[in-house]
């Protein structure tokens, strides 16, 4: 792993931005994109690039059970506001958190990540290490699923709802296994609540209780900390 310490999320932002440049310069089609408010400022750098991506595809990670795209707190309506509107793709996949059969939406999800094998994944970290919406103990082989969330994620999330009641209890998420597929991925992590996470991620063993530490086990992934974050490495 590569690890990149930043000043801020700024900084971080403008390196991510500098990385997805050059890998497609060297020929990525497909993104794997993340929300929450880690990617922001590399979802702005891109905004204000020239960068060309209407011949881009992207995969995003997860999505609430429950929302649909119009709902302001459905990841889809934040990819919208702060990427898709902005910096049109070719196209743009999400789980559809209102589907009527999930097992089915699954599988479609599924179909599509292996339709659009991932070039570029950009992940975030949950304080308890999780990825997408992968939580502790999540098996490593698991593709597309419906999580029960953690009760430490649902809190942690509430902060984006008007109270922590209406954070949903389920989504659909990428799984570890697809993940671990991408070409080349970029985890940022910003804010000391992320401190521990980050260091159990680089320096402690690969376990499930971890879900982020099983990317010690690859090539070609970098980490963008500010300071408060890797404030625990050695
Ligand atoms: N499913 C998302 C993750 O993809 C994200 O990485 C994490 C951290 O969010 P934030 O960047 O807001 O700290 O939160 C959510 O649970």
């Amino acid at each position: 792993m590569k690890v990149i310490v930043v000043k801020n999320q700024l900084e971080g932002g403008k390196i991510g931005f500098n990385l997805l440049k050059e890998a497609m310069e060297n020929g990525a089609k497909t993104l794997g994109l993340a929300t929450g408010s880690t990617p922001v400022e590399f979802y702005n750098q891109i905004i204000n690039s020239d960068l060309d991506f209407t011949g881009m595809t992207s995969v995003n990670l997860d999505e609430y059970v429950g929302l649909d795209g119009s709902n302001d707190q459905s990841y889809r309506y934040f990819m919208n506001k702060h990427l898709f509107e902005e910096k049109p793709f070719k196209e743009n996949f999400l789980p559809n958190g209102k589907a009527a059969d999930l097992d089915a939406e699954v599988k479609h999800y599924d179909q599509i990540i292996a339709e659009h094998p991932i070039d570029w994944q950009i992940l975030g970290i949950g304080q308890n290490g999780h990825i997408g919406f992968n939580e502790p103990g999540t098996p490593t082989d698991i593709t597309t699923h419906v999580v029960d969330l953690e009760e430490s994620t649902i809190k942690a999330n509430a902060r984006f709802f008007t109270s922590e009641a209406d954070v949903p209890r389920q989504a659909i998420s990428m799984g570890l296994a697809s993940i671990m597929k991408s070409k080349n991925i970029v985890l940022m992590a910003y804010g000391k609540e992320k401190a521990e996470a980050v260091k159990g991620m680089i320096e402690g063993e690969v376990t499930i209780d971890l879900p982020a530490s099983i990317l010690q086990t690859r090539d070609n992934v970098t980490v963008i900390a500010d300071e408060a974050a890797a404030s625990l490495l050695k």
